[in-house]
This record gives structure tokens, sequence and C-alpha cells, in this order.
């Protein structure tokens, strides 16, 4: 049976992506609550869903089926009992297993039908909405002024991060920060009882029952049998131990992992913040995570026979070309290179480009340096506006979970 999955490499010719558009959960941030929701700024809902439609746009134009996370779940969610077994399960996890409210949370949520049971899910339940039965003790104990029961997940838009596909199955993640946590739940469902997923043979390399983390942005799948994974402040060592054994144990044609160790803060928080995969010989790359030489710590994992090898490395160009079995490649560097337009077009995800065929890519047109540069180096770039989603901090990639893409030829 064809797999509904396939994602053989970052380039080839990109046929379905799962979007979400910004919705009201946008609007539900505070100042207050910026740092902890993983905002630096609360985009203005209107023009964010503006600029959003436009990129989605943009895809389709290519020739890409755009799908959208939210009606996916509501798909998946059509049995009853299916129904109620994920909103239990979101309950609990939003801190209130074993708790008198989830009761209260539950009769709420289940007022409405399930599209507009998942738009409250996502945009988080304030205090005064939900009619509360009985008092609990332990949430009486928590600030009484904090306005939300369950919390907004304003991250929903960065459907890249909560799962990540790999050849023909997927890794479904343990994330970092509890604001994240709850949203790779709908890609469990998704697979398992979306129709165009359910029994149809797709693999999870990796679910979301770790305690070791992992983010799809970290995750790139640099062609048919190699991976590239960030350990960064998102994703553990530990972590890509375990699915680079899981994967090399299964029959998921994966032999490679590369490992590269990227600065650990949020301007940074993922591989692809970074770096991205453009073209077959091409990358673009923020020079603050090399030495001027061109060096940064990374680790090559092989199958062995005690398990996983791992090599430690230096030369980032030099483990690329022997990985990608290329005589050289093309480092293309994020504003240039130059010390005052790098990291401030990095900060609004200049690295951060979707390649959506090879040689091919969509960027934010606010870093018209680094899409400059692209250009010069052969790159077609299809711009997208990007005043409002780029306070999120993430950019195309990010904003796009690919599912599948045609295999290369070459
Ligand atoms: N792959 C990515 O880099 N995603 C961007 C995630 C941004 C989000 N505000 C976060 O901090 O998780």
């Amino acid at each position: 049976m064809a797999s509904p999955i396939n994602v053989k490499s970052e380039i080839g010719k990109l046929k379905t992506v799962i979007l979400k558009r910004p919705g009201k959960e946008i609007e539900n941030i505070t100042p207050e609550t910026m740092p902890r929701l993983l905002f630096d700024d609360i985009p203005y809902l209107p023009v964010a869903q503006k600029e959003h439609d436009e990129f989605a746009e943009v895809l389709r134009d290519t020739g890409t089926e755009v799908l959208y996370l939210d009606d996916l779940v509501a798909e998946a969610l059509v049995d009853k009992n299916v129904r109620q077994e994920f909103l239990q399960r979101i309950i609990n996890e939003s801190g209130y297993e074993n708790s008198e409210i989830s009761g209260s949370l539950n009769d709420y949520l289940n007022s409405f039908d399930v599209p507009t049971m998942l738009e409250h899910i996502m945009q988080g339940v304030r205090k005064d909405e939900v009619e509360i039965k009985s008092l609990d003790l332990k949430e009486v104990s928590t600030d009484q002024s904090y306005p939300f029961l369950m919390d907004p997940m304003p991250n929903l838009y960065f459907t890249r991060d909560p799962a990540a596909s790999i050849g023909e199955g997927l890794s479904i993640n343990h994330m970092t920060f509890k604001a994240r946590q709850r949203e790779s739940l709908f890609m469990e469902y998704i697979i398992a009882h979306n129709s165009r997923f359910k029994d149809k043979g797709v693999n999870v390399w990796r679910n979301r029952n770790h305690e070791t983390r992992i983010e799809g942005g970290d995750e790139l799948v640099l062609n048919n049998h190699v991976l590239a994974i960030g350990v960064s402040q998102r994703t553990s060592a530990e972590a890509i131990q375990d699915i680079a054994n899981n994967l090399f144990n299964a029959s998921s044609g994966y032999d490679t992992v590369i490992a590269i160790k990227i600065p650990h803060n949020h301007a940074m928080m993922h591989l692809d913040t970074v770096f991205t995969m453009i073209n077959y010989d091409q990358f673009t790359v923020h020079p603050a995570i090399l030495t001027e030489d061109g060096q940064v710590d990374s680790w090559i994992l092989h199958p062995s026979e005690n398990g996983v090898s791992i090599e430690h490395h230096r030369d980032l160009k030099e483990v690329l070309k022997k990985a990608l079995d290329l005589d050289d490649l093309d480092l293309i560097p994020t504003g240039n290179g130059d010390p005052i337009v790098a990291p401030r077009e990095q900060w609004n995800d200049g690295s951060n480009t979707l390649a959506i065929a090879p040689g091919e890519v969509v960027t934010y047109n606010r870093n018209y340096v680094s899409n400059e540069v692209l250009r010069k180096h052969g790159i077609k770039v299809h711009e997208v506006l990007s005043s409002e989603l780029s306070r999120g901090r993430g950019g195309p990639r990010c904003m796009s979970m690919p599912i599948y893409r045609e295999d290369l030829t070459k």
C-alpha cells in the first residue's frame, strides 16, 4: 500500500503540506504570558491571517496541496468514542488529571460541535467560560487572577515542530516546553484516526511517550538515507540517539544521522533557524553557528554491532560532502555574512527557507539581503509578507509540515 507520507528529502517537489492558519489563540497572548508562550511580541491577528493566506496561496500556485491541521483533527474525531478519549487526554495534559475541574471542562467542551470544540481548545478556555461544579483544592491554590483554565496554543501555526515526516513515516514529538507539549497530541490522533492515514501502515519512528525531547525544526531530511538533527535548545542528544536507533532498526532506509550542535537560545531554537537545505548541493547557513574556518561540533551516527556508532567531527562542509556524496557544496551565508545584517535577518528567520523544489524556495520578504544573496546563487525565491507572522520567531519552513514530496531523480 502506498504510504500517505513520503518525504525523502528537504528539496523534492512539494506535493502536500499541513498548515495551521493563525486563529484566536494569537489574541490570547498577553505581555505577561509572552515569554512562557514563546512569543517575543503579540501579532496583529487580521494581518497575520492575511499573510498566512498569502503563504498558502503561493504554495497552491506552485502545485502543492494545502491541508489544514484543524480540519484533519476534526475528521479524526468524528467517532464519538475517539472524540471523548481525545478530549479527556487533552484535559489531563492541560493539568486536570484527577481534578474535579476535569468534569466541568469536559461538559463545557462537549457542548460544541467538533470544529468549535477544537477552536476552543486551541484558543484556550477562560475561567469565566466554564461553570465549575465543585471547588478543587489544587485549583484554589493557584493564582486566582490568571484568566485561563486551559492555556491558549499560539504556536500551533508552526506545524513543523510537533511532528516530522521522515521517509515513509514520521516522529511524533515530545516537545521541550509545556507551552507546546500538548500540540503533538493532535498529530497522534490524525495518524491513528483520520481516513487519509488510518490503517495505511504509516510508520511512527518515535512516538511522543518519552521524557527526552525532540522537535521537528531540528529534523532535516537531507536525502533518502541521511538526516541532520540539531542538538539544540529543543532537541537532546538522548532523543537523537534514540530515534537513530529506531530508524536503523526499522526498514526506514535511514543509515546516517548527522547531529549538529547549535547555540541554545530562543533566536536559534532549532537547526532550521540557522541551517536549511535548498538544493542538491546548496544550504543556507547563519554564520554565527560556525567558527571562522567553518567548524561546528557535529557527530555522525551509524548503525553498528552494538547499536549505534558515534564519530565526532568539526568541519561541516566535509561532513556534508562525505555524507551526501558531493564533490563540493555551496554554503550560502544569511545576510551575506554581514555582522549586522546576518543577526538581524536571522532573528526574523532569514535562514528558515522552505524548499518547494530543488533550487526553489519560499522566504519572508523582510529578509531582503538574504533573498538577494540566494538569487545571486541561482535560487528561485518566492517572497511572502512577514511583518506579523515573524513575531512568533518562525519562518516558512517552521510554518509548514510537508507530508509528501516527489522523490529526487539524481
Ligand atoms: N522550526 C522552528 O524554528 N519553529 C519556530 C517555533 C517558534 C515558537 N515560538 C517556539 O519558540 O517554539
